[in-house]
């Protein structure tokens, strides 16, 4: 590594070699003492939760009631959910007969009570088959063959997408609700068949490298547009508004009126803009940074509660 970092630094501008100083020894020995020490990274391995990121979520969720045991059939969406943290923390604050839902561009095995999807938040196919799935509480991450040699959705996708070219079928099937209890929510049914998300989280953002399980048709080019983090700020910020302008199209374009929302977001000159654009989907906008959150790091989080109604998604990003 060493080797490479100083051919590196020979041959080009000195402001490129420090990208590489994250990637040496010393800036790898000091992460690993940061996360030994830390003691949020502690407590999730006593609690055995899957990464330190459930404090967070734990920490907005204590001020903004975002989750509640006392509300049946609650459907969360979980995006960019791997390995999971977020994920188990609203299993544990809902109740037990929640739907919730993880997609992730990446694979992983979904904590106990969790659903998931290998997929692109950013393709709008996506977003179909999140309907589709919580229209029609489509079985996921079965052990069978089929599921072994085509991945979680391939079997329900033969069956339903392919009729999906009938626009009225099509229809059909994304009007279907089943015992959703309406009594819950001040949604009308119809409303409810076409915003069925009570709950989005969003901590979409530095994923692990994928070594494998690129076979998914739904994952279309997996790594495009994919953000790491990569140190420089200025990029990490504009990856991370592409990632949040996803979440919130996706809100606009799922979730119920009055719902709630979270995403996080590398603060950096298009904040205010994002701002902007999350008061004109939500009638409270709040912006919070978790203790969790390490003060060195620029994340921050946007929680959008009480989702307006009859929202028009040009003039949001129109300015
Ligand atoms: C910081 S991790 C999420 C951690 C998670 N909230 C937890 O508590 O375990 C960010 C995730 O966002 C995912 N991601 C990034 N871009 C995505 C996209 N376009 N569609 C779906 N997931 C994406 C990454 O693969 C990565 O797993």
């Amino acid at each position: 590594m060493l080797l490479v970092y100083s051919r590196i630094r020979n041959n080009v501008p000195f402001s490129l070699c420090r990208i590489c100083i994250r990637y040496n020894s010393n800036s790898q020995n000091r992460w690993l003492n940061r996360q030994l020490g830390d003691p949020y990274t502690k407590e999730a391995k006593v609690q055995n939760l899957r990464s330190r990121a459930a404090f967070k979520l734990m920490q907005i969720d204590d001020k903004y009631r975002l989750f509640n045991k006392n509300k049946s059939n609650r459907r969360i969406l979980d995006l960019g959910y791997a390995p999971g943290a977020w994920s188990q923390v609203a299993q544990q604050r809902s109740s037990s007969n929640s739907m919730i839902l993880g997609v992730d561009i990446l694979p992983c095995e979904p904590p106990h009570g969790v659903n998931s999807i290998q997929a692109n938040i950013l393709a709008k196919r996506t977003h179909d088959l999140i309907r589709l799935f919580y229209s029609k509480h489509f079985q996921l991450n079965r052990r069978d063959e089929l599921h072994e040699n085509h991945g979680y959705f391939q079997n329900m996708l033969e069956e339903e997408l392919t009729h999906l070219k009938d626009t009225e079928l099509y229809r059909e099937i994304f009007t279907s609700d089943d015992n959703y209890d309406i009594s819950n929510t001040n949604s009308t049914l119809k409303e409810r068949e076409k915003f069925p998300v009570d709950v989005i989280i969003s901590d979409m953002y530095e994923p692990w490298p994928q070594t494998t399980g690129f076979w998914n048709n739904i994952t279309n080019q997996a790594y495009f547009r994919m953000a790491n983090t990569s140190g420089l700020s200025i990029r990490d910020h504009y990856q991370s508004i592409d990632l949040c302008d996803a979440a919130l199209v996706t809100a606009i374009d799922l979730l119920r009126p009055l719902g709630s929302f979270v995403c996080k977001l590398y603060t950096g000159e298009e904040e205010n803009l994002f701002k902007k654009r999350m008061e004109a989907v939500f009638n409270d906008v709040h912006k919070f940074k978790p203790d969790a959150s390490r003060n060195e790091s620029r994340e921050t989080y946007y929680i959008g509660l009480r989702k307006r109604r009859n929202i028009d998604k040009l003039k949001v990003f129109g300015n």
